[in-house]
């Protein structure tokens, strides 16, 4: 006991310290979100952070405790991020859905500090962005199973006030989620999105559960709490048990390991003259005339920059039919960085009938990063 108590002591010690050293770090990260605020630089710096962990893993002695080291630092940065976020982004993102709810967990992993503000419908999200009642909107736009979110993408096509800032990949995991003191071997029947559920089923049928269909993951995680019955269990995620005072019963019960939603993050900053870091996304709408060759001409323009076609999606025209606008993601080169966006805009105007910015972004994929997510 004395050397738990001991080691306990030490321990102390060293926190009073680490919470000091904390604010001086803390306070040197806000001075670099304002020269952010004013430069326009992206908070997400891969290649800074890169050089962050290599030169301070090599300071530690025992090379053991390097791996740890390194996870704590990208720890570190990640809380360092979310506070720039918070920072510059005055603190309300919008998101559509209930609480617990992917869009909501996505957002608060972005955001984990702000308001978090529930719309009904996309175009409501975008609605609060555009009006400033929002600083950011979180939207889905893609996932790796059930494809593009098309509505989203026409709802950008038809906010030029606003951009995109940030795009993130949100791996799904469903978790088995019961009221507390439910089991596993006492569950009859499980409620979730028919998704969730198809995605869960050969664990679900294993078990021999009834199911039965919700309108979404975190509304059936909130009918199983009020209901307070342990034979019913949930899907959802395992935020959303938090949420809603649920126990998870078994994890990562979804047997497709590879589902992830990709969200974007609107604002109503513009990116035009923004300079671009190796690496960062760009993303541009366009539309061409209706001949031959057109769209090879633009192709052949961006290709011809340096620049690397990551996406193109094609989309009909509002109002207009049989007649289509395209969505590109281009990967800044190293020749191109550092300038903005204006050359590459200006050289598509002659190829293109119209040719706009969407946003200059990070691509990034959000981690389960514990202790910042909730
Ligand atoms: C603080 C910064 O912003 C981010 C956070 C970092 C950190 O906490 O050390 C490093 C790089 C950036 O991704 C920075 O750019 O220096």
């Amino acid at each position: 006991m004395e050397l738990l108590e001991q080691a306990r002591a030490e321990i102390d010690a060293v926190d009073a310290q680490m919470a000091e050293l904390f604010e001086r770090r803390m306070r040197a990260v806000a001075m670099v979100a304002r020269s952010k605020a004013d430069s326009g630089k992206p908070v997400f710096d891969p290649e800074r952070e890169r050089a962050v962990i290599a030169k301070n893993t090599a300071r530690i002695t025992d090379e053991a405790l390097r791996p740890y080291y390194n996870r704590f630092l990208q720890q570190a940065m990640a809380v360092s991020r979310a506070y720039q976020r918070e920072l510059l982004g005055r603190g309300t993102a919008a998101y559509q859905g209930v609480e617990g709810a992917w869009a909501h967990i996505a957002s608060r992993r972005v955001f984990p500090f702000a308001r978090q503000m529930a719309c009904k419908t996309w175009a409501d999200v975008f609605e609060a962005v555009s009006t400033g009642k929002a600083e950011f909107g979180v939207l889905p736009f893609e996932n790796s199973t059930a494809g593009d979110v098309s509505a989203v993408l026409d709802l950008l096509y038809g906010h030029p006030d606003l951009s995109v800032c940030g795009v993130y990949d949100l791996p799904i995991r469903q978790d088995l989620l019961g009221i507390p003191g439910a089991t596993l071997a006492g569950l009859r029947t499980v409620v979730s999105h028919q998704q969730a559920l198809s995605q869960s089923a050969p664990f679900l049928r294993a078990h021999g559960f009834e199911t039965k269909v919700w309108g979404n993951t975190a509304d059936a995680a909130r009918y199983v709490s009020e209901l307070g019955d342990p034979a019913v269990g949930a899907v959802a995620s395992a935020e959303t048990a938090r949420l809603y005072g649920l126990q998870v019963l078994a994890q990562g019960i979804n047997e497709d390991g590879d589902n992830t939603t990709r969200f974007v993050v609107i604002t109503r900053t513009r990116s035009e003259d923004i300079p671009v870091g190796e690496g960062q996304r760009i993303a541009l709408l366009f539309t061409v005339d209706h001949k031959p060759g057109k769209l090879a001409q633009v192709i052949e323009r961006i290709g011809s920059m340096g620049f690397n076609m990551e996406s193109i999606k094609s989309r009909p025209l509002p109002h207009v039919q049989f007649e289509y606008y395209f969505y590109v993601q281009l990967i800044c080169p190293q020749r191109a960085a550092g300038q903005s966006c204006r050359t590459l805009l200006h050289d598509l105007e002659a190829p293109c009938r119209t040719v706009r910015l969407l946003g200059v972004f990070d691509h990034e994929t959000l981690c389960d990063e514990e202790g910042v997510t909730v």
